[in-house]
């Protein structure tokens, strides 16, 4: 497995180019599911969880090639099986999302349960009841979800009582072809919620309301293939952002989408951070000082993100006073401070709260990550420390950042990937 050498760097300067974004594109893909021609998507990340949901996909049947790394054509209108394997799921939560498409398409789908993960339990009993409510027979044995339909999924009112984004997916894609009307009370409203519904608009369906806590649904007989462009990555930009603000540097983030990281460049704002965007550039300027240290309290969106609760507390290690950084969505989404702590960082953890107290220094050391912005967390980290860091175990980093080392390389960060 590879690993990240990280030297203490300079402060971070340049432009950097943002990649489509993991989360949105990990359902678009399994939209192409419910499609009855081809459908091509660009601006894909070229991302462990994109080969893996290439390989999920095949493995059912579906055809598809690349035109080059960050486009594909996925023809799915005729598959082999119905099923998502264990093999393929454990390594990638985001299977779960074939369940919704194959159902409404195929009236049938064996998907293996994902089960736990590095950062809580993530049940999916939302998804679960809501296909349930549109008519769906599901029983869970030997580890598979084992839904069925006959004849197509009904339209219903579904209330979620916890916001969640993939469960929002999951019902949307399979009500896109359901017969009848369907409401989703209590939806997620990320934005990577709005590019599916926008993408299953473009292939035929008729969602009103995404990015809203209710969404409405008119299911339609059939759906097109289309060609879509996946959103920028807001969690992508927002660690590149911090890892600048946390090197006093000054960087241009390219492609991206500034409406969607509100609630992040308010607290780059407080952190010190000059900030200023166009349509899709973003421009951050610490003037060379050192950052603040700011309180986060994670919470759907359009909430602090908890995908960048990680970098954050990293940022404030070495910002001027304390920051207490609370997690409210995930029960163990704090795997990175232990390994912070083991660079020097001083920091508390009560409950869900991580009090971080700014030092003047952190000491490189050889740290390993079990999930992916923890191990984000540590890179930044490991920028702004003395001495050499050693980051182990990067197969979640490069689940979710395409080319980290290059992209940081560019800005002139010491960092190269190695062989363990
Ligand atoms: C591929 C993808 O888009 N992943 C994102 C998605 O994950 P994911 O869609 O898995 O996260 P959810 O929004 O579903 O999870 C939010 C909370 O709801 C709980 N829950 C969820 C479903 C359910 O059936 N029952 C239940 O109790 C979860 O355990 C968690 O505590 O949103 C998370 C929250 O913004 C992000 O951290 C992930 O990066
Ligand atoms: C938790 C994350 O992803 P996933 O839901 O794919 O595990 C993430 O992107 O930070």
């Amino acid at each position: 497995m590879d690993k990240l050498v990280i030297n203490k760097s300079p402060a971070l300067a340049g432009d950097v180019v943002i990649s489509g974004a993991k989360n949105a594109a990990l359902p678009l893909l399994m939209a192409s599911l419910l499609a009855d021609t081809p459908i091509t998507f660009r601006n894909v990340p070229a991302l462990r969880d994109i080969t893996t949901s290439v390989k999920l996909l095949e493995g059912m049947g579906a055809k598809i090639t690349f035109a080059d790394k960050n486009t594909l054509t996925i023809d799915a209108h005729e598959l082999t099986s119905t099923v998502a394997s264990y093999e393929l799921v454990r390594t990638m939560r985001a299977s779960i999302l074939v369940l919704g498409p194959l159902l409404a398409k195929h009236r049938h789908a064996d998907v293996s349960l994902p089960g736990g993960c590095a950062i809580g339990a993530r049940p999916v009993n939302l998804h679960l009841t809501g296909l349930e409510q549109m008519g769906a027979e599901i029983v869970v044995d030997e580890g598979y979800i084992k839904a069925s339909v006959v004849g197509r999924l009904k339209g219903a009112h579904i209330f979620m009582d916890i916001v969640s984004v993939g469960a929002t997916e999951n019902l949307m894609m399979a009500a896109a072809l359901a017969d009848g009307t369907t409401t989703l009370d209590n939806a997620a409203r990320e934005p990577e919620i709005e590019d599916l519904a926008n993408c299953l608009n473009a292939m035929g369906a008729n969602i009103k309301g995404a990015g809203t806590s209710t969404i409405t649904i008119e299911g339609v007989s059939s759906l097109s293939g289309c060609d879509y462009s996946v959103l920028p990555d807001r969690i992508e930009t927002g660690t590149f952002l911090v890892a600048a603000a946390a090197t006093g540097g000054k960087i241009r983030c390219l492609n991206a989408a500034p409406d969607t990281l509100d609630a992040v460049l308010d607290k780059l704002r407080k952190a010190g951070a000059e900030i200023t965007t166009t349509a899709n550039t973003i421009t951050l300027d610490m003037h060379g000082k050192r950052a603040q240290a700011v309180d986060i309290k994670t919470a759907p969106h359009p909430a602090f993100p908890t995908d960048m609760q990680a970098q954050f507390v990293a940022m404030n290690c070495l910002a001027e006073g304390t920051g207490v950084v609370t997690e409210t969505i995930f029960e163990n989404r704090f795997m990175h401070v232990p390994e912070l702590q083991r660079m020097g960082a001083d920091i508390q953890l009560d409950g869900n709260h991580a009090v971080c107290k700014g030092k003047e220094l952190l000491k490189g050391a050889p740290v390993m990550a079990t999930d992916l912005r923890a191990s984000a967390s540590l890179v930044i980290a490991g920028l702004v420390a003395e001495g050499e860091t050693h980051v182990n175990r990067i197969y979640h980093l490069d689940r979710g950042y395409e080319a980290i080392e290059v992209k940081l390389q560019a800005l002139g960060a010491k960092i190269t990937r190695e062989q363990e």
